[in-house]
């Protein structure tokens, strides 16, 4: 498995990282997706580079010109809520992709807030078989979000190749992956950040992503 982490080198995400982070800006909700979704931009970005590509004869007004376009049957897979703002982000460049939605949220299992269970209660997607999926959603905390969510979605088909996309990682995270995913998945992230608080909350994080996106929720 590969994992590839942007804070490691410098580019304009790291700025956009260091805003989301920040506890006295990030509590603006606009500038918070706007950010998320530009992550998920310039990943989307590099990540192009790693798919199929087949020369075409484009006619032009004046004559034919030879591009290399992607061939890979794209499906972008979100996990609500968080995952909204950085889809689109992704939307934005892979604009013919499919789409798959699935809600994972996690609730507290114990009063003293201290393990995580993960509901699975919504599932749209597309037929997955033979798909470059990307299935997306900013936190890779303990990494059980994204293990149900996956889960979920090969109910409906077996991707062809399968990359893991947040902003922040963890190592525990990364690992569960390892465990639960195919071997040639590849996890792109903006960070790794080094654990998780007693509440599985990213340390230092940035907070709840789906509360800095859409408020609290009860
Ligand atoms: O790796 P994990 O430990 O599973 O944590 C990561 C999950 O936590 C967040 O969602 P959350 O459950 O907070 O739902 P929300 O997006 O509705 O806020 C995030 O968007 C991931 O889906
Ligand atoms: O730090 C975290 C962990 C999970 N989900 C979040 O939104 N933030
Ligand atoms: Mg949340």
């Amino acid at each position: 498995m590969k994992v590839i982490d942007f804070s490691k080198s410098n580019s304009i995400i790291n700025k956009y990282m260091a805003e989301m982070r920040d506890k006295d800006y990030q509590h603006n909700r606009l500038l918070f997706r706007n950010n998320i979704m530009r992550v998920g931009e310039l990943i989307a970005y590099e990540l192009s580079k790693t798919f199929d590509y087949e020369e075409r004869d484009i006619v032009t007004p004046l004559g034919v010109s030879k591009v290399s376009v992607p061939t890979d049957r794209l499906v972008l897979g979100t996990i609500f809520r968080a995952g909204l703002p950085f889809h689109q982000g992704f939307l934005n460049i892979f604009d013919h992709a499919a789409n798959a939605f699935v809600s994972a949220y996690r609730e507290y299992t114990d009063e003293a807030h201290t393990k995580v269970g993960i509901h699975v209660e919504y599932l749209a997607t597309p037929d997955l078989n033979d798909t470059t999926l990307l299935i997306v959603d900013p936190m890779l905390a303990t990494g059980g979000s994204m293990e149900m969510g996956y889960k979920a979605l090969l109910t409906k088909g077996q991707p062809k190749k399968v990359h893991v996309v947040c902003v922040i990682a963890t190592p525990n995270g990364i690992d569960h992956i390892r465990k639960t995913f195919p071997e040639d998945t590849t996890i792109w992230c903006a960070a790794v950040d080094p654990g998780l608080n007693e509440h599985k909350y990213i340390v230092p994080g940035f907070g709840d992503a789906g509360d800095l996106c859409y408020g609290g929720k009860i």
